[in-house]
């Protein structure tokens, strides 16, 4: 199942919180959605969400559009906002099986439902407790069991990490994985990448309600290329004339990029992998003492400060 937003704009009174903005993701991939504060990510995700509608434009999921069909599209939606459940004098579990039966699942279904989705989330533990006597981490998973008790096909989730633990954040990535290799798709916003940048398959970066980049990594990182155009990203350490390395890297023609990085130079390769071996052989050529020659992998924190700085074209 395929997701799309496309050209929406929401305004409140004179601030445009979301400007023309379009971006597709679909099912089993996990889509971080970026931006600074105030940058539109609520919004965005309430109207994804059926809780607003926008001035313009739309969402579809697949042929459905979420704005004339709302009651279809929240059976398809499971949303997590930023924050945390308040009924405090009820129980986990009468929490969760109260919102069961609420999407209608009845009898021996839901409790099923219910007891798988507290095994999943790692509640099964603290189902008797009160709510109000839950640490923040234990409430965002049973925010999190909540937005899955209808099994819908779209997590959404509003800043999901904030506030939580290191332990709580490994624990969520975790779960985020095993959702999306069930095939599920989940939406994700923070301002912090590091805990997505791991994980997530694509991103959208908006500032000020409106796009920076929508895509898979390699959709972002390869923005303003051609699909057939080759790129090697490579990272070199010499046992000296490191300066000097730098320096030739950028005379080399088929060298789009280079930067240091610590005691590496890193530079981007025009072309394939034949290309990068012809890199090394030259430098090895030049007599520099190479201890280190890696391929590097795009990352998401990266690509997010280039595109940010604009440094990405
Ligand atoms: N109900 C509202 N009434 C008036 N202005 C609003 C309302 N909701 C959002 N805004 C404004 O719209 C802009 C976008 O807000 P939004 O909450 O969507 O951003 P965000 O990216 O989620 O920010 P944060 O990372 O701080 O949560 C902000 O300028 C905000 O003040």
């Amino acid at each position: 199942m395929q997701f799309h937003v496309e050209n929406l704009t929401r305004t409140f009174g004179k601030t445009k919180a979301v400007n023309d903005l379009s971006f597709s993701f679909e099912t089993g991939q996990i889509f971080a959605f970026v931006g600074p504060n105030g940058a539109g990510k609520t919004t965005t995700m309430r109207i994804l969400a059926t809780l607003d509608v926008p001035d313009e434009g739309g969402c579809r999921f697949d042929d459905l559009d979420i704005l004339q069909y709302p009651e279809e599209a929240r059976r398809m939606i499971g949303y997590m906002p930023d924050n945390l459940p308040t009924h405090r004098d009820l129980t986990v579990h009468d929490y969760l099986d109260f919102f069961a039966r609420a999407y209608g699942l009845r009898g021996r279904k839901r409790i099923r439902m219910v007891e798988q989705i507290e095994e999943f989330t790692n509640l099964m533990g603290i189902r008797e407790k009160m709510l109000k006597a839950l640490s923040k981490g234990m409430k965002q998973r049973v925010s999190l069991a909540r937005a899955l008790i209808h099994d819908p096909p779209l997590l959404i989730m509003d800043e999901p990490a904030a506030g939580l633990d290191p332990r709580a954040r490994v624990e969520l990535r975790e779960l985020l994985k095993a959702l999306s290799n069930q095939g599920k798709a989940v939406f994700i916003s923070s301002h912090i990448l590091t805990e997505l940048a791991e994980i997530a398959d694509g991103a959208v970066i908006i500032e000020r309600g409106g796009l920076l980049r929508a895509g898979t990594i390699d959709q972002i990182s390869r923005h303003g290329r051609a699909d057939n155009e080759h790129f090697q990203h490579v990272a070199i350490r010499t046992k000296d004339r490191n300066e000097e390395l730098y320096k030739t890297m950028l005379e080399m023609p088929y060298v789009k990029q280079a930067k240091q990085a610590g005691p590496y130079v890193e530079a981007e390769v025009a072309g394939d992998e034949d290309q990068a071996c012809e890199l090394l052989a030259e430098l090895l050529r030049r007599e520099y003492r190479i201890i280190e020659f890696k391929q590097v992998e795009t990352d998401l924190e990266q690509l997010f400060m280039d595109v940010t700085k604009g440094d990405v074209q």
